[in-house]
């Protein structure tokens, strides 16, 4: 049995996890929290063996608190990434807010999400309800149980078709979001290595802290992978919180550590003084069909 930690049950995390994890013989164990510190906590505290992390938008870009959980306040290793489609839909109950069967824009007067989700329905939101009140809540599924809970106030939620048949409401409007190529990268997170399923591409996450007395430090760092012609799919700084101005780097590497070329570089960039530390080395999955990764 595989136990994992995922955001509320009918989340965009608890799908992306079901198409990560399921159909592949293993009986899996989903332990549903409202809170992402919880999801980090509950296996940081030994309660399940992965958590399941949205990192990552193509809209809204990265999930700063979630980044920043993951190199603050918990060590767990990156065992997989997989990208997933958050397609979001305009959730409500179809009686209280349709109009001679259709939907009625006027009648809503607050909508709640989570705040990428929200982020990915800002056309949307600004087009057709720009009278709404938009309230941020820990999920999406945690913004459909909410409309659930409180009927005849006008109330919608942007959330997954799931969620809405879990809480018995209608889906008044599919996929809302802006774009129609509207990924999210997600992350497993935990002790032992995914090794439900292969992949055809590994990756490489490193935090590195510059050394404050060597100018051109950064420089030295990326020339340390461009020689070795080492390709970085992304890098991002973010404060180190200890020092206003100073700042990490976090970079993701194209490369498994299993290599040579890559501790090679590590050990280069080392040398010059900076802190290096992996945050995992890992398989990564990319969305192919609702079928199959
Ligand atoms: O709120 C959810 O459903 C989540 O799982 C967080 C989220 C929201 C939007 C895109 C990806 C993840």
């Amino acid at each position: 049995m595989i136990s994992v930690a995922c955001l509320t049950k009918g989340s965009t995390s608890d799908e992306a996890a079901r198409y990560l994890l399921n159909g592949h013989g293993a009986d899996i164990h989903y332990s549903y929290h409202r809170l992402i510190a919880d999801v980090f906590l509950s296996t940081a505290e030994g309660k399940t063996a992965y958590s399941i992390i949205p990192i990552e938008n193509t809209i809204d870009g990265s999930v700063s608190l979630h980044t920043d959980w993951l190199v603050d306040e918990v060590n767990l290793p990156i065992q997989a990434e997989w990208v997933y489609p958050s397609i979001q839909n305009l959730i409500g109950d179809v009686d209280e807010l349709t109009e001679g069967g259709e939907l009625a824009y006027s009648k809503i007067v607050k909508v709640m999400s989570h705040p990428v989700a929200m982020a990915q329905c800002t056309q949307y939101l600004k087009q057709h309800l720009p009278h709404a009140e938009l309230e941020h809540v820990s999920s999406t599924a945690e913004a459909v149980r909410i409309v659930k809970d409180n009927p005849g106030r006008g109330w919608a939620a942007i959330g997954q078709v799931s969620a809405a048949a879990d809480n018995e409401l209608t889906v008044l409007e599919s996929a809302v979001t802006d774009h129609d190529n509207n990924f999210t990268r997600f992350l497993l997170v935990g002790q032992e290595p995914f090794t439900l399923r292969e992949s055809q591409k590994h990756k490489t996450s490193i935090l590195i802290t510059l050394p404050e007395d060597y100018p051109g430090a950064l420089h030295q760092v990326l020339s340390a992978f461009s020689w070795r012609r080492i390709n970085l799919s992304r890098i991002e700084s973010r404060p180190t919180k200890k020092k206003l101005g100073n700042y990490y780097f976090l970079i993701d590497i194209e490369m498994s550590m299993d290599t040579i070329l890559l501790p090679s570089a590590i050990a280069e960039i080392e040398a010059i003084g900076c802190q290096v530390r992996v945050l995992g080395s890992y398989p990564s999955f990319k969305y192919s069909s609702p079928e199959q990764l």
